[in-house]
């Protein structure tokens, strides 16, 4: 058809009549034109060669139209490019959130716009709702997320300081519902808008300054809304591209509502100021120091270790990004996690013990019976995600080339002595703070806080407002002196209080009570633990012997007896502990006067000027002075070694029978070095030294 009408519009067809030129011409072009012309005129009374030129001028006449369109378009962005100065946020982009929000905030409600697009789902995350709920404290309405009203697609216009501006949020793919009118129904009526569709923001004028300022506008509303929460920004779970994506706002948490040891906090807060100070920074640059700062709160489960980094985050303003590095995909995920930080703020390693990253391999010094123990000790960490990540990964972006400035590292964990060495040395983590089980002085605290009044002088529903605030100290007084020092959990204790929320009085009468029952049901619970761990560690001796009798056998040297089993099982550890030391020598070798000197293990961590070395009472005591309830590393060494000392002699007595030879001096010797060689860093905190030093001596 577009062949014929351009024929037809090229060719004059108005006098294209039989057996003239022209009709011959279109006859040629047109097999069997001749014989539709005829059929058309008599049948229908119509000049075919009329109506095609007719079509041919009428398609011109649109294709005409569509020129002018196109260069009326031009001429217009022409005009809009040399009149307006604009800038274009991606949807992605929390900026775009905030322009959003402001809008919702200043124009639309104003100006009364009547289109709009509502959101009731990803709402809950942003400080209007928060505020809302906290303001109307109404239960029903809190069971329902409330409705945000936004803008929708296409632009937007205000006047901001003076300025004309414009904001369009722009249609993507995604948002499009293709309705059954096409593409004549305008967007705002044909789709919803998904959240990622980029704005641009334009403003009547030559420079792109009062957009700067009024984005800057909308990031200040923002913050504002946001005073009262501690904003904390996740990473997403298992995407394709790793990125900060899920906010959530948490209310404020005041740090004095974390109880521990006073004199730490202090030391905390004010080594967290020093840090922050603009001085520091130029200090640190200017001696070519990188600008970082890592801290790891240790202590059992609900000591408070993430209450502590949020109200850390609370009061220094800070957002603070969580990191669950078990669901990052590999390490330059996340490299780019951390090259996406801002440059002030607090990234939050939870449980950094159980990430299921491994230790590097090769730098394990476990012996055989620690690792046993180990696995008895660590049931749960057989149920542990691993992650993808390498632990190299993990240290590069602490503290590697690759590692921004300008952002505190709080890392958590149960089990700090399981930390790699590398993982805690000074530039990674610079303070090691342990959060113990809580004290009677904290448990007044606790106590005070759940039933005094609050900052803007509430007191409490119920039959507690009633209750002088006098009476409540004695209360408080006499309730933490039933506290055992450094037995219960905060959180137990908090758990504890909430039963009693409104019953100060019956809280501090039960409490005796109540401890009684919580240490019987902690001590069963030991009990049990203890009792699975030796079955478990019974069953990996019976499968060992087994492997040894399999292999006596094998070897054909007719050993058989339980004795002569262990005798050779002893006789293997010792080979083994041998050839590890061996080893190891072959990395340190330094013998002067023919004494073999151990070197000192890396202390830095240890050596470091940390607050509070001596045990503190109140629940928290720094690392060097306490290593929590489990059995160290360095004292199962040293207890193996006390296993070993004696498997020593029993090895000699059964190689003499053997017929072998076997220095026990060197063996000593060698085992001595064992403990010189903390396997976990925090040897190297508390025993490594001193250790390392007498049997160097010896
Ligand atoms: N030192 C503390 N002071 C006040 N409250 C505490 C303290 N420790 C724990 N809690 C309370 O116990 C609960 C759990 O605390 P949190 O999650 O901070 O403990 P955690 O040490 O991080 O636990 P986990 O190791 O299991 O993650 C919270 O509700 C918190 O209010």
């Amino acid at each position: 058809m577009n062949s014929l009408l351009a024929l037809a519009g090229t060719t004059s067809l108005l006098g294209a009549r039989p057996g003239t030129a022209s009709f011959e011409q279109l006859e040629e072009r047109i097999p069997g034109f001749g014989v539709l012309q005829n059929f058309f005129k008599s049948w229908l009374g119509v000049d075919l060669t009329t109506v095609l030129t007719a079509a041919a001028l009428m398609g011109a006449a649109s294709s005409g139209v569509r020129t002018i369109q196109a260069s009326g378009s031009k001429v217009y962005w022409w005009i809009i490019r040399f009149l307006t100065a604009s800038i274009s946020i991606a949807g992605k982009d929390r900026l775009n959130r905030e322009v959003l929000n402001w809008l919702g905030a200043h124009v639309l409600t104003t100006k009364g716009t009547r289109v709009l697009t509502a959101h009731s789902e990803t709402i809950q995350t942003d400080a209007w709702h928060h505020r809302r709920v906290l303001e109307r404290n109404d239960y029903h309405h809190e069971k329902r997320v409330p409705v945000q009203y936004l803008p929708t697609f296409g632009a937007t216009w205000f006047i901001h300081g003076r300025n004309l501006f414009m904001v369009r949020r722009i249609l993507t793919t995604s948002s499009h519902y293709k309705s059954a009118w096409g593409n004549q129904t305008p967007d705002e009526y044909s789709g919803a808008p998904q959240g990622d569709e980029p704005l641009v923001v334009m403003c009547l004028g030559r420079s792109v300054e009062p957009i700067k300022k009024f984005l800057d506008s909308c990031r200040v509303f923002a913050d504002k809304q946001r005073e009262a929460f501690v904003t904390v920004r996740a990473s997403k779970a298992r995407s394709y591209e790793e990125s900060w994506d899920t906010t959530i706002l948490r209310p404020l948490r005041p740090l004095e509502t974390v109880h521990f040891d006073e004199k730490i906090k202090a030391e905390l807060v004010a080594d967290l100021e020093n840090y922050l100070d603009p001085s520091t920074r130029k200090f640190y640059n200017g001696r070519g120091i990188p600008y970082r700062r890592g801290y790891l709160f240790y202590g059992p489960p609900g000591t408070g270790k993430t209450s502590l980094s949020l109200a850390l985050a609370g009061m220094f303003g800070l957002e603070l990004y969580l990191l669950h590095v078990p669901s990052v995909s590999d390490d330059r995920s996340l490299e780019k996690l951390f090259a996406a930080l801002p440059p002030r703020c607090m990234v939050l390693l939870e449980d950094i013990d159980a990430v299921g990253i491994k230790r590097r391999p090769g730098k394990s010094d476990d012996s055989d019976d620690e690792k046993d123990d180990k696995d008895s000790d660590s049931e749960e960490e057989r149920n542990l995600p691993s992650s993808r990540c390498t632990l190299a990964g993990l240290l590069n972006v602490l503290d590697g080339v690759a590692s921004q400035e300008g952002r505190i590292v709080l890392m958590t964990s149960n089990f700090a002595e399981k930390l790699d060495k590398a993982l805690v040395r000074p530039g990674r983590v610079d303070r090691i703070i342990y959060l113990g089980n809580i004290s009677p002085r904290s448990s007044e605290l606790m106590f005070m806080r759940m039933y005094s009044r609050n900052d803007e002088g509430q007191a409490p529903a119920g039959t507690v407002a009633k209750i002088p605030e006098a009476e409540l100290t004695q209360l408080a007084l006499s309730f933490s002196k039933e506290i055992p020092d450094e037995v219960l959990t905060p959180a137990q204790l908090q758990g504890y209080l909430l039963n009693y929320r409104e019953a100060p009085v019956e809280a501090a009468a039960n409490i005796r009570a109540w401890v009684a029952e919580e240490r019987r049901i902690m001590d069963a619970a030991k009990e049990k633990a203890r009792k699975a761990a030796e079955k478990r560690r019974k069953r990996r001796r019976e499968n060992k012997l087994k492997a040894y009798a399999k292999m006596a056998s094998q070897m054909g040297n007719g050993l058989g007896s339980d004795a002569e089993l262990e005798a050779l099982e002893r006789r293997v550890q010792n080979e083994k502990m041998k050839r590890h030391l061996q080893a190891q020598k072959k990395n340190e070798p330094q013998k002067t006067n023919g004494k073999t000197q151990v070197k000192a293990p890396v202390t830095a961590v240890g050596k470091r000027p940390l607050p509070g070395n001596a045990a503190s009472t109140n629940g928290v005591q720094e690392t060097r002075t306490t290593v929590p309830s489990r059995e160290s590393a360095a004292e199962r060494v040293l207890a193996g070694n006390a296993a070993s000392t004696n498997g020593i002699q029993e090895t000699q007595k059964e190689t003499d029978d053997n017929g072998e030879a076997r220095g026990s001096e060197s063996t000593a010797q060698e085992t001595e070095k064992t403990v010189g060689d903390p396997s976990s860093p925090l040897e190297s905190l508390s025993n490594g030294d001193k250790i390392t030093a007498e049997k160097t001596e010896s």
